[in-house]
């Protein structure tokens, strides 16, 4: 697209050519600037040309679509109750708003279609840039309906690629799934929707868990940070070396003693050296090497033998790279398949997603070296360099035995996508160790590495900067390429991508230590089931982190661990409190609350699955090093005297803690109208709302209470009923306070305005309406953290 490009609707009555010039020009700057980026590089097309990936007429095409830019793509959250009116608003609203708008030389902007491949039509493609999404007004309205529905975890902004090894995966709610390599965690987040599949508004929790993993602690706050959208009690987050991931001693199900941990589903979406990413990160074309893929080997296969330990027999396991090249996925496969000695088959999945086209993996490929000579075996490698390179990058002598067949090749040009490699495998029987150190000497540089089956790591990989790789012709940009493949990880997904502040939501994050407000003195006292979270000296996995002058761990980005999670006994005196407050019925699981223990001052209550709970208290939880879990469900607020219990509810848990609700007396019920009332300001005045409404609030006493509005069925945009809503609120004297944070109280009244076909109450401007909420009500209460306001508000006069 040229520079000076404008913009108008196709319908000719109806050109649109106001789209700013600053957007025009920024949208075409950005685009000259990626135009002029070199999109060739003549060792990546030698190497793919002789590895025979596709029929060679196909290779142009391949490449051509590599130089193409990749189109945005997006999930809807298929467990949420909002999902299928999601879909409706994009069908409905957007579809129709975004169909046929071109530039004046006649170039369409396509409408977003569905990825066809995708279940439910749940995930969305369109060819709109990150530029003229944020820029044009045409778009205005969709990106931000994006960007606010992202923020509450409604919808996750997804490389279509990135989707299908989780779908692969076939997670139950009953699964206990492992994520082994998983910030910035878009799959984790596919995974989690995959337990939470069946939830309903009932007091039913799943009975399984996903427990993310990621070395890097940065990148594990990362995903923390993405999680927490998703509202979710059965996830736990961790940061340990995934192959050398800890097989503490748990107890899975109720009637057994603690066994090594096993897993139902084992997810690695391994670090490569991602150019099946090429498309967006167009940087790769200049610095792509045949040595990322040779020095990333080692590691991957590392990774994914731990996982075959860790999944149950009769388990499933996925193997995933963002990357073509057959030396970083089918040499992978072949040599763990090799490793496990028949206990681990590839499964034929040829039949799950049928629309999804797809290359079948390859059976024979090629090594090349740094300089362009291909290597037919180990041997031919030049002997002071040959330890340098695995025997396990060359096709094993029974590769037709293998089945690689059965793998999965995604090219750019099947689907105008990124590409991908997936391999799924079912183990088949057990397997008690993955010696590395081979007979045969497979794998020439793993002298004595042992990966036991109880996850004791007897010696560790080192640092893959001293990875193989030829240096007859060494240079320090290869190097570095290795470590693009190691820390700067490629990933598919596209969030760690954006360093947008307006598409990562400013989510408060109490699970980033550095950002913990300062609690008051606990009220949280006497009987804890303390669970010691602190790193034992015992560990011998490579780490990137280490101690503080205090002992204390701390990840490379200075950030201290969590050091403990406390469940609360089942009689522990504010839970009594909350229990008869909220009316919660005798049979709540109390035992599923924890605190984080920080110096014994904590105001927020947690709250977990089952499950976790059994992971977090098994005998040997304290070599498992949890960066974050539990949903806040209840925090403590400075409350005056007549507020009998301080606990008010939190946004977060809100959805798990209101099912068991027995009784009325925190609970007041609306209609439609009231939630217009509601949103229409900030802290509305009882008299405002219906008279009905009105008595109800007058008849309940200061505090916090969950108002709850059925939806009408009819609605003029939409078919489908909205799910009955239940918000947190604080009854204030005399005005209500919604415990929202600003995107979710967005993201809700965006929903509202969308479900109803006009503006909520006086908001037909946002902005005026905030003016006239500013002046006329709460001329003190600046719009703030939900706290803030609660706090506000109970100090009204
Ligand atoms: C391809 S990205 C994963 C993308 C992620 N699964 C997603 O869908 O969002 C690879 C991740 O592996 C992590 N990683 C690299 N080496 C690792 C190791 N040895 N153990 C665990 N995680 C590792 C990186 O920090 C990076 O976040």
């Amino acid at each position: 697209m040229g520079k000076n490009k404008r913009h108008r609707k196709a319908n000719p009555s109806k050109r649109n050519r106001d789209v700013d010039n600053r957007d025009k020009r920024q949208q075409g700057q950005g685009e000259a600037q990626f135009d002029k980026l070199v999109k060739n590089n003549a060792a990546f097309e030698k190497y793919y040309q002789a590895q025979n990936l596709m029929p060679s007429d196909e290779f142009e095409q391949f490449l051509e679509t590599l130089r193409l830019t990749l189109p945005a793509s997006f999930r809807i959250t298929a467990s949420r109750r909002y999902a299928v009116e999601i879909l409706k608003v994009i069908k409905n609203v957007f579809v129709p708003k975004l169909t046929n708008i071109v530039y004046n030389d006649g170039q369409v902007f396509k409408a977003p279609e569905p990825l066809h491949w995708y279940p439910d039509e749940f995930a969305w493609q369109h060819t709109v840039s990150r530029n003229m999404l944020k820029k044009a007004s045409e778009f205005a309205e969709f990106h931000s309906w994006l960007v606010t529905e992202t923020g509450v975890g409604n919808i996750s902004r997804q490389e279509a690629v990135s989707m299908i090894p989780p779908l692969l995966l076939d997670v139950k709610p009953e699964h206990w799934v492992l994520d082994m390599c998983a910030a910035p965690g878009s799959k984790t987040a596919q995974l989690m929707e995959a337990i939470h599949a069946n939830d309903t508004l009932s007091r039913d929790i799943p009975a399984g868990l996903v427990v993310a993993n990621d070395v890097d602690s940065k990148r594990a706050y990362t995903l923390v940070h993405q999680t927490k959208r998703l509202r979710s009690p059965c996830l736990v987050v961790t940061n340990h070396e995934a192959s050398s991931f800890p097989g503490i001693y748990v107890k899975q199900a109720d009637d057994e003693k603690p066994k090594p941990i096993q897993f139902d589903r084992v997810l690695a979406d391994v670090p490569c050296s991602g150019d099946g990413t090429l498309r967006k990160n167009v940087l790769l074309w200049k610095k792509w090497s045949v040595v990322s893929g040779i020095g990333l080997h080692r590691m991957q296969v590392k990774i994914l033998a731990r996982g075959a330990q860790l999944v149950k027999v009769g388990g499933r396991l996925v193997y995933s790279t963002c990357s073509f090249n057959p030396v970083e996925n089918e040499a992978v496969v072949a040599e763990v398949l090799r490793r496990c000695k028949g206990s681990l088959r590839l499964v034929d999945v040829s039949d799950q997603l049928p629309l999804l086209k797809r290359a079948p993996g390859l059976s024979t490929w090629k090594v090349m070296n740094k300089v362009g000579k291909f290597l037919s075996k180990w041997e031919d490698a030049h002997p002071s360099y040959r330890g340098k390179f695995e025997r396990s990058l060359w096709p094993p002598p029974n590769v037709d035995e293998l089945h690689l067949d059965r793998c999965i090749r995604v090219y750019p040009h099947y689907q105008n996508t990124g590409g991908f490699f997936i391999a799924v495998f079912e183990k088949t029987g057990p397997i008690t160790d993955v010696t590395t150190k081979s007979d045969d000497k497979h794998m020439e540089n793993e002298k004595e590495e042992t990966v036991s089956f109880s996850g004791e790591t007897t010696s560790v990989p080192e640092d893959m900067s001293a990875a193989p790789e030829e240096i007859e012709n060494d240079n320090i940009a290869d190097y570095e390429l290795i470590e693009i493949g190691e820390s700067d990880l490629i990933s598919s997904t596209d969030i760690t991508d954006s360093n947008d502040p307006a598409e990562i939501p400013d989510v408060e994050d109490e699970t980033l230590p550095q950002k913990r407000v300062n609690a008051d003195s606990s009220d949280i006292h006497n009987k804890r089931l303390k669970v010691d979270n602190i790193q034992t000296s015992k560990q011998t996995e490579k780490s990137t982190n280490q101690n503080d002058s205090k002992g204390q761990k701390r990840g490379k980005s200075g950030i201290s661990y969590e050091e403990q999670f406390i469940f609360l006994e089942p009689d522990n005196e504010d839970l009594s409190v909350i229990k008869s407050y909220y009316s919660l019925s005798p049979e709540f699981p109390s035992h599923l609350f924890l605190v984080r223990s920080e110096n014994a001052k904590n105001r927020t209550l947690y709250f977990v699955s089952l499950s976790v709970r059994s992971l977090l208290t098994s005998p040997d939880a304290s070599r498992l090093r949890v960066i974050n879990t539990g949903l806040r469900v209840l925090t403590k607020q400075d409350v005056p005297e007549e507020v009998k219990c301080s606990y008010r509810l939190h946004s977060e848990g809100v959805a798990v803690i209101a099912p068991w609700m027995e009784g009325e007396e925190r609970v007041v019920r609306g209609e439609m109208e009231d939630l217009e009332v509601l949103l229409s300001e900030q802290t509305p005045r009882f008299e405002k709302f219906r008279d009905e409404m009105k008595e109800k609030l007058l008849a309940i006493e200061q505090g916090c209470i969950l108002f709850i509005v059925l939806a009408p069925l009819q609605a003029s945009t939409s078919t489908v009923p909205l799910p009955p809503i239940i918000l947190p609120i604080w009854r204030g004297r005399s005005s209500l306070n919604l415990l929202y944070k600003k995107e979710e109280r967005h993201a809700l009244e965006l929903r509202i305005q969308n479900y109803m076909g006009k503006p909520i109450g006086n908001k037909a401007d946002p902005k005026k309406a905030d003016d006239q909420n500013s002046s006329i009500e709460c001329k003190e209460v600046e719009r703030n953290t939900a706290d803030e306001q609660v706090k506000k508000d109970t100090v009204e006069p």
